[in-house]
């Protein structure tokens, strides 16, 4: 009976089934924790959603900027990116099934037993937990209604960054979703900053990484984040804990064995793909002139 906890997969859909397998998981006992971030950029976000979906209840994950993304580029509302790699999984025949499953996830988990709370880019300094937990529901109602694609179409926007509890309507949903799955800066005073993707160093003061901001969040609780793979899951204090390791930039898969507090990685296969793909598109040395 092992929790499990896993960083952003982004369709590095090989590296979930090693990284699981080192660990021997088992979705009869365990639970198996997921960051968000499921798809785009690695090549496997058909079969990352089609596993996941299968595991049933055994796993507790959390949506992400690049699955909300998703949801609205199936919905007509957003560009298909190239680089995003989600052709196959938009022409799927269980797309609709997928999708349908994918709009019903949350945005936050919270363990009180474990004491363990999980957004995909975190919770915000401005927020209390009470106050976290009420705004992602917000959301999430929204995303499992038939009124989802009216939500999706004012998702963009960085605006309002500030949070007051008089924010409503699409503002404010806007505001929650910017906070739970986008978020990476504040400034002093909590408000968000949508625009800086630097290193916490080379961050403009009076910038600060959203963890380093006194926060309203009990410290007996754990957070746990993914997002920000440049942070390498370092410089976080102690009760918060990033486990995006950038696979699919050709970094690793980071799992952590809750009750053991034991780590555990997955090498990415990109490496591997783009040399062998390097080697493929070479001419036979005997074709050359
Ligand atoms: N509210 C939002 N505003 C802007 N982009 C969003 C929003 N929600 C989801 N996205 C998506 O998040 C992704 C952001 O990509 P990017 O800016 O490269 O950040 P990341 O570092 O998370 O990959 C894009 O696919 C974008 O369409």
């Amino acid at each position: 009976m092992s929790t499990y906890l896993i960083g952003d997969v982004h369709g590095c859909y090989d590296e979930l089934r090693a990284l699981l397998a080192q660990v021997d998981f088992d979705p009869q006992q365990d639970t198996l924790w997921l960051t968000g971030d499921l798809v785009a950029r690695g090549p496997g976000s058909l079969d990352v959603l089609r596993y996941v979906k299968s595991l049933g209840n055994c796993v507790r994950l959390v949506l992400g900027n690049h699955d909300l993304h998703l949801l609205a580029v199936y919905a007509g509302i957003s560009r298909n990116k190239p680089k995003d790699r989600l052709t196959p999984l938009l022409e799927a025949d269980d797309a609709d099934e997928l999708i349908n499953w994918l709009r019903r996830q949350p945005l936050l988990q919270v363990d009180e037993e474990k004491k363990l709370l999980m957004a995909h880019a975190g919770i915000t300094p401005q927020w209390d937990l009470e106050t976290a937990q009420l705004c992602a529901r917000e959301v999430e109602a929204v995303l499992s209604s038939d009124s989802y694609p009216l939500f999706l179409d004012a998702m963009y926007g960085d605006m309002p960054n500030n949070w007051t509890p008089e924010l409503s309507g699409l503002a404010r949903l806007r505001f929650s979703t910017n906070a739970l799955t986008r978020m990476r800066f504040c400034f002093p005073n909590g408000q968000l900053d949508m625009i800086c993707k630097e290193s916490p160093e080379s961050a403009p003061p009076p910038l600060k990484p959203w963890f380093k901001v006194p926060g309203k969040i009990d410290s007996d609780y754990t957070q746990i984040f993914g997002h920000w793979a440049s942070l390498e899951g370092k410089g976080t204090p102690e009760h918060v804990i990033g486990l995006d390791t950038g696979c699919c930039w050709g970094g690793t898969l980071t799992l952590l064995h809750w009750e053991t507090k034991q780590y555990y990685v997955q090498a990415s296969n990109r490496e591997q793909a783009m040399a062998e793909s390097a080697v493929s598109a070479h001419p036979p040395l005997s074709d050359t002139p």
